[in-house]
């Protein structure tokens, strides 16, 4: 469902250009959860931003189900975002003035893919009920993941893209947080692909690649 090919980024640096990212090949299938390993600096979030769109590559291809991601100008790559991807960060990065409520349908109300039925069990299984009036502040950071993460999931996306989700949690929450992500893509059928620096939680997903020299082994 995502298919990765050749995939090469460089970035300018002190006037030189340094590759990060020198062929990579990656696929993740539908409804497969694969996690990213690869020590510090080694690309993985630049890989995952690419596949997102909020930058480009600089050749290789990205295809999202029938969809030629590297050949989408910037509002196409925005309106995949919006419509086909669900993005979790390790920072959670709720909307302050909103509402917990408001926050969880952001993503769909703008991608016009609100389902009530579908909203309505996110809530229940990520144990959002009595959080909703909440706003973010007021909320630990497992609870404000598990909003990310209904909000990520609540227009149905066809691949759920997590970089280091668990990275500001302790252990047991962290465990707790990724054990619903994995029910919940389970549940939707998506793809996920997550970037982790621990082997643990690594091991816990379908797969795990490792990106090491600017390729994938
Ligand atoms: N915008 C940028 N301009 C210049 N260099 C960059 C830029 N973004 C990333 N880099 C460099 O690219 C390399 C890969 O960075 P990236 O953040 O993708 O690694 P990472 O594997 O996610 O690292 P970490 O595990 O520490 O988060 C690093 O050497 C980084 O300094």
């Amino acid at each position: 469902m995502l298919r990765v090919t050749g995939l090469t980024k460089s970035y300018r640096s002190a006037g030189e250009d340094v590759a990060v990212l020198r062929g990579v090949d990656l696929t993740v299938a539908t409804g497969e959860s694969v996690a990213l390993t690869g020590e510090s600096g080694s690309g993985k979030s630049t890989l995952l931003h690419l596949i997102a769109g909020l930058d480009a590559a600089d050749g290789g291809e990205i295809a999202l189900a029938d969809i030629n991601v590297s050949g989408l100008n910037d509002a196409g790559r925005a309106e995949l975002r919006r419509d086909r991807l669900g993005l979790v960060f390790q920072q959670f990065n709720l909307i302050p003035s909103l509402s917990v409520a408001d926050n969880l349908v952001f993503q769909s109300r703008i991608a016009g893919r609100h389902d009530a039925a579908w909203h309505d069990e996110l809530v229940e299984r990520l144990g959002l009920k009595n959080l909703l009036r909440r706003y973010p502040e007021q909320l630990s950071g497992g609870q404000q993941q598990r909003v990310a993460i209904g909000r990520a999931l609540a227009p149905k996306p066809l691949l759920l893209l997590a970089d280091e989700p668990t990275g500001n949690l302790d252990e047991d929450t962290a465990d707790e947080v990724l054990h619903l992500a994995r029910d919940l893509v389970a549940r939707t059928g998506c793809g996920f692909l997550m970037v982790t620096h621990s082997a643990r939680l690594a091991a816990t997903l379908d797969r795990q690649v490792n990106l090491h020299a600017g390729v994938i082994a």
